[in-house]
């Protein structure tokens, strides 16, 4: 018999699939109210309300997994529960079409000046010519981030008669000639579209990213929508643009802070907001709710999962010996992701050595799951890596091989851009450590570790001292730097380890050094 917790209002239908099993009981009862009991449960079921905390979950030895019927789990801490091997699952597919009616009715209220005339009526007032709107025909959608929801919004807004245009720079020139978009740069989507709204996770790439310079960019009088995670639209350099007039209106239906309190935006007529409703329809809820009930009942009989977050459930056994792969696997795919930071259609692993005969199934799909992790918004593992790669349309394939170029054992990962192609080879030594040795047709020798910076530079002598200086003077301390050229005189690279992560207006001033020819930023 298994015990599940349903914590927070989770829609009555969705869990008929859980109801339905003899060998499940169900307790409905929020965490303090089942305080004494938390023990017992073999899954916990909740939405955003309850906080799974490394705290509850040190009060739920028997847990084996939490179902979140949506698709963030910020409310899961999912390191703790993973450390616990407790599999932790979402619906991530659930709410894409009530996120994207919600972006368009956002859009149709902003335009039409709806919330306001709303308010006048209600006022008894009947201003006709006050309200006076813009049509959605014939005018252009800029879409910032072409995933689940944002193609959903670019379908509505064909059937409209808009032009679309896209910026995302990890969609293929295929997937948006499929989804019948064209792709542009950031800067002309912001200078053509006449509304703009972003449907990108919220990243260290994302965050900010319509700040003060790039709404400069934006035409004059642009519409801006935000119904996917606060913070990508700047809401301080915002402010300035309503003032004076160059934003014509805003839509939000999330904020930097949540509830936004008194926030000064919330005094602009034409800024127009609602309490993170993207999700809430009982359509979407009974979806994401039934996802997660069938999920968690296919787990409870021992079958397989498909929409994990969070680490497969490995024997001890096989774990063991393939975990020093499976780590040095997703850095590769990590350091490959970014350093090939365009459109990827191809990702091919070969194995050679001591690692060719253990799973590499699940060795690659770390790689791909560290691939794919800076660019895609939910969190993507071992589980959901191959379902989230053929959702992005990126194929991968496995190959063995006995060149293993010296060492004992070598993992070798091509990856296939569009007019590019990088490879990247890595081994890992016991009792030593994980070894980057071949990097983008250099011959190598670095740790993939912490804040990495590719420098590739003209072989000239100074190099390395013209770098220290300018990382010296801005107090950045060098761990280590591995050097490599192919030839004297020719193309060379610089890996330096830094103690700690660099600022763009120090990556502007190592651009600035004579005969240095890029310069890249690697997060592992
Ligand atoms: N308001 C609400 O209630 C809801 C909000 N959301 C939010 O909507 C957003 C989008 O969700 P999905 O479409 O399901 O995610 P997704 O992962 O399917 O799509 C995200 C897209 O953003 C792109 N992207 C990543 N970094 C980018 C960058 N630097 N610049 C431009 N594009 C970039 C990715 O390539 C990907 O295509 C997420 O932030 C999600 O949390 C989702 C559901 C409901
Ligand atoms: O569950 C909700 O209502 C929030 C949905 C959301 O923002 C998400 O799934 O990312």
């Amino acid at each position: 018999m298994f015990r599940i917790l349903v914590s927070d209002a989770i829609n009555e239908e969705g869990l008929a699939p859980l109801r339905k099993s003899e060998q499940i009981e169900i307790v409905q009862k929020n965490v303090s109210e089942a305080e004494n009991e938390l023990h017992e449960f073999d899954a916990l079921l909740v939405r955003s309300a309850t906080k799974v905390t490394e705290e509850l979950l040190s009060k739920m030895p028997n847990l084996k997994i939490i179902g979140r019927a949506g698709v963030g789990v910020d409310n899961i801490d999912v390191e703790a529960a993973t450390k616990r091997g407790i599999v932790v699952i979402n619906a991530p597919n659930g709410n894409t079409i009530s996120a994207a009616e919600h972006t368009f009715a956002m859009m149709a209220a902003l335009v039409r000046h709806i919330p306001q005339a709303h308010i006048s009526v209600k006022s008894r007032e009947w201003n006709r010519s006050a309200f006076v709107g813009m049509e959605l025909k014939g005018k252009h959608l800029g879409i910032i981030g072409f995933g689940r929801i944002g193609s959903e919004v670019a379908k509505r807004a064909r059937a409209f008669g808009m032009t679309v245009h896209v910026y995302d720079p990890f969609l293929t020139k295929e997937r948006a000639e499929k989804l019948g978009v064209s792709i542009h740069t950031l800067d002309e989507v912001l200078a053509c579209a006449d509304i703009i709204t972003v449907h990108t996770p919220l990243t260290k790439e994302t965050k900010g990213l319509l700040g003060e310079k790039n709404l400069a960019k934006t035409k004059k009088g642009v519409y801006l929508i935000n119904c996917a995670r606060g913070g990508i639209i700047d809401e301080k350099a915002l402010i300035p643009f309503l003032q004076n007039g160059h934003v014509a209106g805003v839509a939000l239906d999330v904020f930097e802070q949540e509830p936004p309190g008194d926030h000064p935006l919330l005094s602009f007529d034409n800024v127009i907001v609602t309490p993170h409703l993207g999700a809430s329809t009982v359509e979407a809820q009974l979806n994401v709710a039934t996802q997660v009930a069938e999920e968690i009942l296919q787990f409870l009989e021992g079958k397989p999962v498909t929409s994990s977050i969070n680490l497969p459930a490995l024997s001890k056994d096989v774990y063991e010996k393939i975990q020093a792969f499976y780590h040095l696997a997703k850095k590769m795919g990590m350091i490959a992701s970014q350093y090939m930071n365009i459109p990827v259609q191809e990702l091919s692993v070969t194995y050679a050595g001591t690692v060719a005969d253990l799973e590499t199934t699940y060795i690659t799909r770390s790689l791909l799951a560290g691939f794919l992790r800076p660019r895609v918004a939910s969190t993507v593992n071992e589980v959901n890596a191959a379902m989230i790669a053929k959702e992005r349309g990126i194929t991968y394939g496995e190959k063995f091989s006995d060149e293993t170029h010296g060492y004992a054992n070598c993992i070798s990962l091509t990856v296939h851009g569009e007019n590019r192609t990088f490879t990247i080879k890595g081994t890992h030594i016991p009792n030593y450590g994980d070894r980057i040795v071949h990097f983008d047709g250099f011959t190598i020798d670095f740790a993939p570790e912490g804040h990495l910076l590719y420098i590739q530079h003209q072989d000239r002598p100074g190099m390395i001292g013209k770098v220290g200086n300018v990382l010296g003077e801005h107090q950045v301390n060098i761990a280590t730097m591995q050097v490599g050229r192919q030839e004297a005189g020719g193309r060379a690279i610089m890996l330096l380890s830094l103690d700690k992560p660099i600022d763009d207006a120090v990556m502007q001033k190592l651009t600035e050094i004579e005969d240095i020819d890029t310069v890249k930023r690697l997060e592992v």
